[in-house]
Parts: structure tokens; C-alpha cells; sequence
């Protein structure tokens, strides 16, 4: 078709993924939808994360907005488990606990009502989660949520979006002009996490260096998430169990430390004493995309030669949370593209 619209999504992580999923669905015979991106699984962030549905280090990002977008992220999940392709892809639903040590205690979660049966943990229960643990736990909250393999969940989309007609090319982009002086485009989506610090010029995104390792401890089947600045986290997934974790502003380290690593395995054993019989599979650094808040919005974007010009959706800076904001944040990309006013296939895969 001659006239079809031409759409460049920028980074092939969890958030790129799920936008070039839902544009290639939702403009099927409208638009061709190109991906391009240095890094794809399994070398993006999200790779090595712990996959676990959960607002965390998002920044100042509105409540209202996190509730939106992380909860039809939970939707989704839930929807895949439900349908069998849960098993394939390594989507769990487990009991999971949220706790802190802070002397305010743990304020009602704006998520409360999108997890199942979410409940405050009371005083008798925290003191003895708290003996247990070695720890002085003043609040928390129990309810059951997702885990979702991301080595699983990146394949998975990427797969579903070759197979809506997506084309890939592995590349790194410069700079935006590269894009709209060198082929028809339309619209540009930049999910590119950590890499808006140059291509957006933006100076608020910054790293937040976070050391996991993977354990096989196939007996432990609860999220255990200490909420406070020491705490630590332990999050299995289908093959292992995630035990974290650091959260370093600004720190570009992507090898593993030794104090980390002392870190996180005293503390977890701190919690689960059994921990220290598990075997240790790997260990990890990943630096999540930080932000004051998300950027999720449109910009009309001109060269520098002033040539050409095309609108960008931004989306990027989802910091501790990307997985559990991707498809929210992926259906407000194609809810902001409708402004432009294309029509919607009348054959859409939706
Ligand atoms: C230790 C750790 C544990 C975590 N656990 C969880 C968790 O349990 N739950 C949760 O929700 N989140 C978790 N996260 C956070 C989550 O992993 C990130 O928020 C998420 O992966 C960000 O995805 P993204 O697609 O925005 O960015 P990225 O995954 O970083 O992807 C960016 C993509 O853009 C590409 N790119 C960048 N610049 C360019 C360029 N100039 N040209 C072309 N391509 C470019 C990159 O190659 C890459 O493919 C964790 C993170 C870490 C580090």
C-alpha cells in the first residue's frame, strides 16, 4: 500500500517492545512500524530484572498515572496467565509481602485494589515477621501479584510483533535527524531508557545502578520485598529466585561488587536462613532508566537544519518499574498517536 504511514520505534527494551507491539496491532494496513536498536534481549535491562509486578523507584510520577498505567499492565499478565501462554512465558501469580522499617510506616499503596486481596500486615504478624527476619518492621502489606520472566515476556513480544508484519533493524541512532532526514516517518516513538540522556539531551535521566543475584532455591515460592533504603528483596521467578538488591543514583557500574554481593546474600539469609543452601546461578548489574518522573508525552519535533519535522512520543525513564508500567504506558503511546488522526485499520489485529 502505497500510502501507509511510517512509524520508527527507538529501543527494543520492555517499554519499545510493548509500544511496537500494540502500533503494529492497533495501525495493521494503516502504518509500517519500524524498531531500531543498538541492544535487543538478551542484553536490555530488563532482561536481568526481577520481573516483578510492582511500583518502585518511579520517581514523582503522579499516583494517578502510575495506578493507570500499572494497572493495565496487571491486566495483561493476568490475561496471559489465564490463557495458557502465562507457562510459557514465566508468568507466576504468588503471595508477596511489602515491608519497611521507616518510623512512619507503610503508607496506604495507591495500588491497593489492582493486586489481589491486598491486606496491612498487623502488629502481632509484623513482630514476628520481624524476629524472623532480624529486622524492625513498623508496616506492611501482604496481597498476591505477578511475577513475569522477562526472558521470557522480551522474545515473546518481540516475536508477536515480527509476526504483525514489524520490521527490525539493529542499530544505534545518533541523533533524531538521522531518522526523519534519511527515510519517510511520520512518527517517532523514543523508548530508548537510559539513552535519552543524549539522544533526548535530557539531563534528568540518570542511572540507578541495581546488583541482583540468581539463586536456585526451587522451595521458596513467596516475594519477600523490604521496602526500606537497607532493605533487601527476595523474588522468585520460574527458574530462580531473584535475591537483590542496590538501588545507587548515578553510578554507571555495570560490574558486580563484592559488598554488594555480601549485601545482598547476608541480608537475604538474614530473612531465609534456608537461602544458604541454595546454589548461586549468577549475578547481575543492571541500570535502571531514572527520571524525576516518567516522560510520556508528544513533542513536534524539528531538525536542525529546520528541513524536516515529525512528531515524538516519548517514552522513557521508568526507572525500578518499567516492567510493571510497560503496556499501560504502551496503550497511552497509541492513545496520543490517535490525535494525529490516521485511521485505524478496519482489519486491526486488536
Ligand atoms: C536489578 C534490577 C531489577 C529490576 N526489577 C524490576 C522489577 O522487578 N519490576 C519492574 O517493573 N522493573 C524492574 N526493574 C526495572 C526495569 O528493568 C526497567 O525499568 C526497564 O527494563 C526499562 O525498560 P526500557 O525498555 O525503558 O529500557 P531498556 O531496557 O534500558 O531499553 C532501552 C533500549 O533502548 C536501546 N537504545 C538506547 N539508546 C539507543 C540509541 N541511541 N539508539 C538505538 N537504541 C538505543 C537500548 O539498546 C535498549 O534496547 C529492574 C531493574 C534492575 C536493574
Amino acid at each position: 500500500m502505497g500510502n501507509m504511514k511510517q512509524i520508527v520505534v527507538i529501543g527494543a527494551g520492555v517499554s519499545g517492545l510493548s509500544v511496537a507491539v500494540q502500533l503494529a496491532e492497533h495501525y495493521y494496513n494503516v502504518a509500517n512500524v519500524t524498531l531500531i536498536s543498538e541492544n535487543v534481549s538478551p542484553n536490555t535491562t530488563g532482561d536481568g530484572s526481577a520481573g516483578l509486578w510492582g511500583p518502585y523507584y518511579c520517581g514523582n510520577t503522579p499516583d494517578h498515572k502510575i495506578v493507570k498505567w500499572s494497572s493495565e499492565t496487571h491486566t495483561f499478565f493476568h490475561q496471559l496467565w489465564k490463557n495458557g501462554l502465562g507457562g510459557k512465558i514465566g508468568v507466576c501469580l504468588q503471595p508477596c509481602m511489602r515491608l519497611t522499617t521507616d518510623p512512619n510506616g507503610y503508607p496506604e499503596p495507591a495500588w491497593k485494589e489492582i493486586v489481589f486481596g491486598c491486606q496491612k500486615i498487623q502488629e502481632p504478624e509484623l513482630k514476628r515477621l520481624s524476629n524472623e527476619h532480624g529486622r524492625s518492621y513498623t508496616g506492611g502489606y501482604h496481597f498476591a501479584t505477578f511475577t513475569c520472566e522477562p526472558s521470557g515476556l522480551l522474545p515473546y513480544l518481540f516475536n508477536r510483533f515480527i509476526a504483525v508484519g514489524g520490521k527490525f533493524v539493529a542499530s544505534k541512532v545518533r541523533n533524531f535527524d538521522e531518522i526523519i532526514l534519511n527515510r519517510p516517518v511520520d512518527l517517532i516513538v523514543n523508548c530508548s531508557g537510559l539513552g535519552s540522556l543524549e539522544l533526548a539531551s535530557d539531563k534528568a535521566v540518570l542511572p540507578i545502578r541495581g546488583q541482583v543475584a540468581r539463586v536456585s532455591a526451587p522451595w521458596i515460592y513467596e516475594v519477600i520485598l523490604d521496602d526500606s533504603d537497607d532493605g533487601n528483596y527476595i523474588i522468585p521467578n520460574c527458574e530462580t529466585v531473584i535475591l537483590g538488591g542496590t538501588h545507587q543514583m548515578n553510578d554507571f557500574n555495570r560490574n558486580v561488587k563484592r559488598d554488594d554481593s555480601r549485601f545482598i546474600f547476608d541480608g537475604c539469609e538474614r530473612m531465609l536462613p534456608s537461602l544458604r543452601n541454595a546454589s548461586v546461578t549468577n549475578e547481575w548489574v543492571g541500570l535502571r532508566p531514572g527520571r524525576d518522573s516518567v516522560r510520556l508525552e508528544m513533542e513536534h519535533y524539528r531538525s536542525d537544519d529546520q528541513k524536516g519535522s515529525v512528531p515524538i512520543i516519548h517514552n522513557y525513564g521508568h526507572g525500578g518499574c518499567g516492567v510493571t508500567l510497560c503496556w499501560g504506558c504502551a496503550k497511552e503511546v497509541v492513545e496520543i498517536s490517535s490525535t494525529l488522526g490516521w485511521s485505524k485499520s478496519s482489519t486491526s489485529k486488536l
